[in-house]
């Protein structure tokens, strides 16, 4: 049986234009207001009156933690936490257990996310075996698996030696891939747990400085430009990083890089409370590391903004803070986040947003069959945002399986109202769609692939 038709009435593009769309065998169709035809005719009419039309999201950047880490999260619950951010596409970091570091994990990662068929998912594979940086791990075998992996990285730890990210620049660039770095120098930052400065020491906190970022991500440009490989810099958060960053662009340098939605935001002085929530890595910094990281995506010396969606269970969130575990969730929050931090503030437009949340990412890890432009045709990838509402983020906000938000309790505009993927409902009404019809919709979906 295949899906149903969608006419979705009154939707606002981000050229300010305003169109209805028709959704049909996983495709859309933008057409003219009040237009009945037969194919509108048996269509279900959802009011898109006041929302924004935005190309399906894509994060670049998620912690989906299955396999080896249940309890935090699964493909699963992961993916329905994207649906509910109005994502549609998420790759899947690689420190799982066991790490994705072969062809068969990978497999397994993709198989999961297609059937509960909340999200693309698109695994991304380490770069050395069980991330402990020592020797490459099958490249080769995770590109050509089914799962055709395009990024691979370490993320949680960082490629230290400079002879392996040599080699992995040098193995990717063979089938168009990116090594995405995890910036951190381990020596600089042995038990650091908040940004260096003045407050971690009257916090008495062990600082990580700005340095062990920067001085990673200058050695990895240099290496990127000498082997001709493109390189991409993950969660980028000092002021110093984005001066680098713009440098090797100046310089020609095939560099891209993302800012996380709370490096976007929020700042160190949140790590005054204590409270572990804000215990990060890369750790919150200054207000000028927000401002240039803000300018950065503005003039385009930052591509990309990606979750770094981190869940942790509670537990590893309620002990003291040099215990805690680093990381926050960010899927759900992320279009809000980026909505107040850019959008509100004038520096960007609903247009970029679309460009530094769905069009880029795309391109960054080479994902097939993606468009951002709503033209006759593309595949029904969309999310319907409501940027005039506001409300206080709560639990109920949280479609994923762990709760260590940051924004718990605060009032955050916009609200994610509808998400489509190849063509279904994920999200109706502000309401995550269950599981169960979602994975039919997907089965649905592929058998029509198949058979159509
Ligand atoms: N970003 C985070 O704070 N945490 C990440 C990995 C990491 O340490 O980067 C995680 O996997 O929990």
């Amino acid at each position: 049986m295949s899906n149903p038709s969608y006419l979705i009435v009154g939707a606002t593009l981000v050229s300010g234009e305003r169109t209805d769309l028709l959704v049909q065998d996983a495709r859309l169709t933008p057409v003219a207001p009040n237009t009945s035809n037969s194919n509108t005719a048996g269509a279900i009419r959802i009011d898109a009156e006041g929302l924004v039309a935005l190309p399906g999201l894509v994060d670049l950047h998620t912690h989906l933690r299955e396999p080896g880490f249940e309890q935090s999260e699964t493909v699963l619950t992961g993916s329905r936490a994207a649906a509910a951010g109005g994502f549609t596409s998420v790759f899947a970091m690689a420190n799982t257990m066991p790490v994705s570091d072969t062809a068969g994990v990978v497999e397994q990662v993709m198989a999961l996310g297609d059937d509960a068929g909340f999200a693309t998912v698109r695994p991304i594979g380490a770069v050395t075996v069980g991330l402990a940086g020592e020797r490459l791990s099958e490249i080769g075998a995770m590109a050509h698996s089914r799962a055709q992996v395009r990024v691979f990285s370490d993320d949680g730890k960082c490629i230290h030696d400079s002879l392996l990210m040599r080699r992995a620049l040098e193995y990717v660039k063979t089938f168009d891939g990116v090594v995405a770095q995890h910036a951190q120098d381990p020596r600089l930052t042995e038990n650091a747990q908040m940004n260096e400065g003045a407050l971690s020491s009257e916090l008495g906190l062990k600082g990580w400085p700005a340095v062990a970022e920067e001085s990673i991500i200058a050695r990895d440009v240099l290496l990127a430009e000498h082997v001709g490989a493109r390189l991409h810099v993950c969660h980028v958060s000092t002021a110093g990083s984005v001066e680098v960053i713009r440098w090797a662009k100046s310089r020609g340098i095939v560099v891209t890089a993302e800012a996380t939605p709370h490096h976007l935001l929020l700042t160190e002085d949140l790590v005054r409370s204590y409270d572990a929530r804000y215990k990060v890595n890369p750790p919150l910094r200054r207000d000028e590391d927000v401002e240039a990281l803000r300018a950065g995506l503005a003039d385009g010396t930052i591509d990309i903004i990606a979750t770094d969606h981190a869940p942790h269970p509670t537990e590893s969130k309620e002990s003291e803070w040099d215990a805690a575990s680093f990381g926050m969730v960010g899927l759900e929050s992320a279009l809000s986040v980026a909505q107040t931090a850019l959008v509100d503030t004038g520096l960007l437009q609903w247009a970029d947003i679309a460009r530094v949340l769905s069009q880029k990412p795309a391109e960054i890890g080479r994902l097939a069959d993606h468009s951002h432009a709503f033209e006759p045709g593309a595949p029904a990838n969309f999310t319907l945002y409501d940027p005039s509402s506001s409300s206080t983020f709560d639990l109920d906000r949280l479609a994923g399986k762990s709760t260590n938000s940051p924004y718990l309790g605060l009032t955050l505009p916009g609200r994610v109202q509808y998400t489509f993927h190849h063509g279904y409902p994920t999200v109706l009404g502000g309401t995550v769609v269950d599981s169960t019809t979602v994975a039919a919709s997907a089965a649905a979906w592929k058998a029509g692939r198949t058979h159509g």
